[in-house]
């Protein structure tokens, strides 16, 4: 009777997306867990492989025909039961192999192959110590996988809690170590030492009552060098002399080291505020898994309400996890948690090393952190017992990844609070058409903060006609009402925020005179510019035709690319403003780690008059100074060849409205735009989001778009574009007649990079309203592929796209 195990291994490929069961060798016999790495022989030639865990079978009859396991790669699990089933349904759902869904769940430092060393952290019988580790305080973890006794006993030690296991690709992703020591004698044997030591040597006196001084504490070498004055090589003697002992500490490596902390007192709660977070309790309380919708406009505190919320869910002995869009953009909302739950918080987000990210993740495995802040991949952080789930902005769209696996966090957070039976919160002053239709049928639970605290008004916004502008003084970024309200600005030192949408730079093209867009004459929204074919292409149906170098709408000839660049117009504004500090906010600025934070502190501290950036400057900003805010160019965005570009846009102008005017001065809005009677823009002008949903919602309507139907997107790719295209239209066949018949199949087109490492890629968009056959079928189509045309074909599917370039 032989244990056996069911592994996924990681060779993510169609043929072996599913468990493969293996023969646990007598050594490891009731050691090896579901969510432990093991490696395993695969394929031809046995080769070894990572694999995972999935599942361990009740002893059966030896078959012959099994392989064993060649060793595990973990003493405890990395996965535990909740991430594995997880797993299971994300791979799934996204129509991803399931090995890429583990790994997605996991620092990358567990992704590679690693040295793994176990290490002592805590007293072991001397016999065990010396048999295992001989001298050491670590060891290999492969140098003992052939030695069943020393597995089972490290395996003993790991459940004491006496070993841990630490991963090391390069050193600087090891657990960070600090040398301490630790005074080794009592106050009297110190004295009794003072009488061997010679008069004229004074470090080694000065060291004695540094030690006597410390009382048997143990300190860092480096903070016992400061206090005491003296140098390393003093202490060294001293412990070559017995006075002290050397050793090791762990410290994690701070990643939000250079954020200000300092503890803030909770605000008292307005009316609002308080009947929120009431409601959001209860259900904490009552280990309810519902979906609150809490819609609050810019500046109404919501960011107080999710604080106030963790508190419950911390003071009920659970656990917090609260997502943000991007956290590298929105660091004040972390310095605010973290000045709330001090260091019970873990941060979470692309912007930290790998071995910061592998220090957070063991923290919060350990349960040592039990709020976590994160972006889109924290929603798999490693927490117990959760009691609440937050997601800030819940209408970004980074929060659903464009790599395999295609997920979406929101629904990733759906399932989690439904594991754990905890409440979600969704957050937003512009919440997601889908979601805010969602509240409206009742299946999220919508709560409303109209007001900012304080009753502080929303910023009036003034919109100005840019074709006016240019015919009156040529090309320029600037009309002359914003250059007299900054100005202004300037003149009574306030400051002032300028915001340049670079959102699809470059990818259609617009006439300057009148503002027209070519749009497709069959569905209804704008023409990606294709430069190689120089030509307007449509992605939903395949239209195509010419550039055209007359403006069909005027006549007039000043057709052109749309975009303009940051440098640009930060070079442009300072001939106007000679005087004006100003701070340029783009990728170019901040790609170097800290430069955002470091901008933005910069900011904060009055050294300068005006921060010009990009979009990234528009989210969660809560700058008190700042009494002006203008838009350059409202337009880019508003025309992207999507059937979401109205509601990314109004979206983008409220979030960046919402920051003038948030403290005792009030604010004003500027937006510049070369379509001033757009819907868009006028709502947007009359902060009225929910008449924009209402309007919005009957666009989707008349299109077949989200939120009435749903899209998947189905992606071929081939080297050679007639394959691509074959492989694509085959698809299509396969499909047509196979779904209901509500199922609308566009396609298929090519994308809009046709072209990317080689390959070519052509896609197909369905849209359907409620078809439980095509799952399957779509599952079905990807796992054929490469039987039904070649190896080099690959599929493709996502589920809820957020773009469709
Ligand atoms: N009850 C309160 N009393 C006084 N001040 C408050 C209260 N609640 C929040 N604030 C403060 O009001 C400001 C705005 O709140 P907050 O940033 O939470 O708003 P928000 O809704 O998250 O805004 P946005 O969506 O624009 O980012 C913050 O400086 C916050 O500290
Ligand atoms: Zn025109
Ligand atoms: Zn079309």
């Amino acid at each position: 009777m032989a244990e056996l195990v069911q592994v996924i291994v990681d060779v993510p490929t169609m043929q072996t997306n599913r468990p493969y069961t293996y023969r646990v060798p007598e050594h490891l016999e009731r050691q090896v867990q579901p969510g432990m790495r093991v490696m395993v022989p695969f394929g031809r030639g046995s080769r070894e492989v990572q694999g995972f865990v999935v599942a361990v079978d009740q002893p059966g009859e030896f078959d012959g025909d099994l392989k064993d396991l060649a060793g595990v790669m973990d003493l405890s699990p990395v996965l535990n039961d909740e991430l594995l089933k997880l797993a299971g349904w994300l791979a799934d759902q996204t129509y991803a192999f399931k090995i890429t869904a583990f790994y997605t769940m996991l620092p990358s430092l567990l992704k590679a192959q690693t040295t793994r060393l176990v290490r002592l952290v805590d007293e072991v019988d001397e016999q065990t110590r010396l048999a295992l580790f001989a001298d050491q305080d670590e060891l290999d973890l492969a140098k003992v996988q052939t030695d069943p006794l020393a597995l089972s006993q490290l395996m003993r030690l790991r459940r004491a809690g006496k070993v841990v296991i630490d991963y090391r690709v390069h050193d600087r992703a090891r657990a960070k170590q600090i040398t301490t020591i630790t005074p080794t004698l009592s106050f009297d044997d110190y004295e009794g030492e003072r009488l061997g030591v010679l008069k004229n040597a004074h470090a080694q006196r000065n060291l004695l009552d540094y030690l006597q001084s410390l009382a048997g504490k143990t300190v860092p070498l480096k903070q016992a060098q400061e206090e005491s004055g003296l140098s390393a090589a003093t202490f060294t003697t001293g412990a070559k002399r017995g006075w002290l002992k050397k050793g090791q500490a762990e410290v994690y490596r701070d990643p939000s080291g250079a954020l200000p902390t300092s503890p803030t007192a909770p605000p008292t709660l307005n009316q609002e505020q308080a009947q929120a977070v009431k409601r959001i309790n209860q259900a904490t309380d009552q280990r309810t898994a519902e979906t609150f919708l809490l819609q609050g406009v810019t500046g109404s505190g919501k960011t107080e309400v999710y604080l106030r919320a963790i508190e419950r869910a911390l003071a009920n002995g659970r656990s917090a996890l609260m997502l943000v869009p991007e956290i590298s953009l929105t660091p004040q909302i972390v310095s605010r948690v973290r000045g709330r739950f001090g260091k019970q918080v873990a941060v979470l987000h692309s912007g930290l090393s790998n071995g910061e990210r592998y220090d957070e993740w063991r923290r919060i495995k350990r349960g040592e952190a039990k709020v976590v802040v994160g972006a889109r991949s924290a929603v798999f952080a490693p927490l117990d017992n959760v009691g609440l789930i937050i997601m800030d902005e819940e209408h970004e769209s980074s929060y659903k990844q464009d790599d395999a696996p295609r997920y979406h966090a929101r629904n990733v957070a759906k399932w989690r609070a439904a594991y754990h039976h905890a409440p979600l919160v969704l957050g937003s002053a512009t919440p997601s058409l889908e979601s805010r239709a969602r509240a409206a049928t009742g299946l999220y639970h919508r709560l409303t903060l109209l007001h900012r605290v304080n009753q502080r008004p929303l910023p009036p916004i003034q919109v100005v006609d840019m074709k006016r502008e240019v015919q009156a003084r040529g090309e320029t970024n600037y009309s002359l009402p914003l250059l007299n309200l900054l100005t202004d600005r300037l003149n009574k030192g306030q400051q002032s925020i300028l915001m340049l949408n670079r959102r699809g730079f470059s990818s259609f093209v617009m006439c300057r005179d009148c503002g027209y867009v070519p749009k497709c004459p069959n569905c209804d929204i704008s023409l990606t510019l294709h430069m190689d074919s120089r030509s307007l292409k449509c992605h939903y149906c395949g239209h195509e035709e010419r550039i055209p170098n007359t403006c069909p709408n005027c006549q007039g000839h000043r057709i052109r690319y749309y975009g303009t660049g940051t440098e640009k117009a930060v070079a442009e504004l300072q001939t106007y403003l000679p005087t004006a500090r100003i701070i340029r906010m783009d990728v170019d600025t901040t790609r170097r780690k800290g430069m955002h934070e470091k901008l933005l502190t910069k900011f904060g501290n009055h050294e300068a008059d005006i921060l010009l950036g990009t979009q990234m400057i528009a989210k969660g900003l809560d700058f008190p100074g700042v009494t002006l805010v203008g838009v350059l160019n409202a337009d880019t965005g508003l025309d992207l060849p999507d059937f979401r570009s109205s509601e990314r846009t109004f979206d983008l102008l409220a979030q960046v409205a919402g920051r003038a005017g948030r403290a005792d001065e009030a604010g004003q809005v500027v937006i510049q735009t070369f379509n001033p009677d757009n819907y868009v823009i006028q709502l947007a002008r009359a902060h009225d989001y929910e008449r924009f949903f209402v309007q919005e919602m009957n666009l989707r309507k008349l299109g077949a778009y989200p939120p009435y139907y749903y899209t998947v997107r189905v992606m071929g790719s081939h080297p050679d574009e007639q394959m691509a295209a074959r492989v694509m239209q085959a698809v299509r066949q396969e499909l047509v007649g196979q779904l209901d018949s509500q199922t609308i199949i566009l396609g298929p087109t090519p994308r809009a990079i046709a072209r990317l490492k080689n390959r070519y890629y052509y896609q197909i968009v369905i849209k359907y309203r409620h078809d439980p056959a095509l799952h399957a079928r779509l599952t079905a189509i990807m796992e054929g592929a490469q039987q039904q045309f070649d190896r080099e074909t690959q599929v493709m599917i996502d589920p809820d796209p957020q773009y469709f370039l």
